[in-house]
């Protein structure tokens, strides 16, 4: 068993910054009230990483993400996607948002969901042919492209979702708490696909979960947030084996104690308390 503390990221200064988020600051101004979601936040994800982001309800994890895609205008501090700084959706970046119901077009066909944002950046028709059929092998969907959303199990839809956003090769996959919905069972077989999505294709993921446990069987590192105003409580290490599995992953005492770390400092973040240093 690895003695390793459990503590603070060092930054590993060998890897390629992908996304830099630099002071961030979001204020929610309206009718004679403001509310200060995210109060300071500095962060960085390598290129080829997966993130993930914790923190109690209200932490401010949706309004990140929406400033990271460029959805949502920050009150002050700066996203940098690839040394580009953030202000409109960028094109090298794809969303996956929980609701997966809504993101899907219902009228659509499963291929025709997963080729529209390629027709929308102009791909070529026989490369999009190719990105579709590769995307929906890779979730394990190339028997149902000719199905609608509607006629699929709620975890095929996300599987529909996910294709989508991997069609779309972007560089940084953004994932908004995208198994919230579905039941355990599919959750952890979700789980899997997009570990392995991102081992194969080599794609920056920044996953955003309510889910302890996910996080760090997910992450190589996880990022804990305050309770809002928000600041990073603290950045994770997960030093874990890359090839995880359910059973022997979640079975392991380094698990345990990461989980046990985590989730001490969430419950800290819901107490109010900010970072020592
Ligand atoms: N459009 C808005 N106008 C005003 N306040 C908002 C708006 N959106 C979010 N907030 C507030 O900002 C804070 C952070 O909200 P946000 O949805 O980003 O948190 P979250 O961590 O994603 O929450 P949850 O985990 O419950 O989904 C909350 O206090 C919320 O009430």
């Amino acid at each position: 068993m690895t003695t390793t503390p459990v503590g603070a990221a060092a930054r590993s200064e060998t890897v390629a910054t992908m996304l830099d988020v630099r002071a961030l600051k979001k204020v929610y101004e309206g009718r004679g009230r403001s509310v200060e979601a995210i109060r300071d936040l500095t962060f960085t994800v390598g290129s080829g990483e997966l993130v993930c982001i914790v923190g109690p309800s209200g932490a401010g994890k949706t309004t990140l993400l929406r400033c990271i895609a460029g959805l949502l205008d920050s009150t002050s501090g700066e996203v940098v996607l690839e040394g580009e700084r953030v202000t409109g959706p960028p094109p090298g970046m794809a969303v996956v948002f929980q609701e997966y119901g809504r993101s899907l077009f219902p009228w659509m066909t499963v291929r025709q969901n997963v080729e529209l944002p390629l027709k929308e950046k102009k791909v070529p028709k026989a490369e999009r042919r190719r990105l579709v059929e590769e995307a929906l092998e890779a979730v394990g969907l190339s028997d149902v492209h000719g199905a609608h959303p509607w006629q699929l199990s709620g975890g095929m839809q996300q599987r529909v979702a996910i294709a989508r956003a991997v069609a779309y090769e972007p560089h940084l996959l953004l994932m908004d708490e995208p198994f919230a919905a579905v039941d355990a069972q599919t959750r952890a077989d979700l789980e899997d696909l997009v570990r392995s999505l991102w081992r194969r294709l080599g794609v920056t993921v920044l996953f955003v979960t309510h889910d302890i446990d996910e996080s760090v069987y997910l992450g190589r590192r996880v990022i804990v947030l305050s309770d809002s105003p928000t600041v990073v409580l603290e950045d994770v290490v997960i030093d874990l084996p890359d090839e995880r599995d359910q059973l022997t992953t979640r079975s392991l005492p380094r698990f345990a104690e990461l989980r046990a770390h985590v989730y001490e400092l969430v419950q800290r973040a819901k107490g109010g308390h900010r970072p020592t240093s």
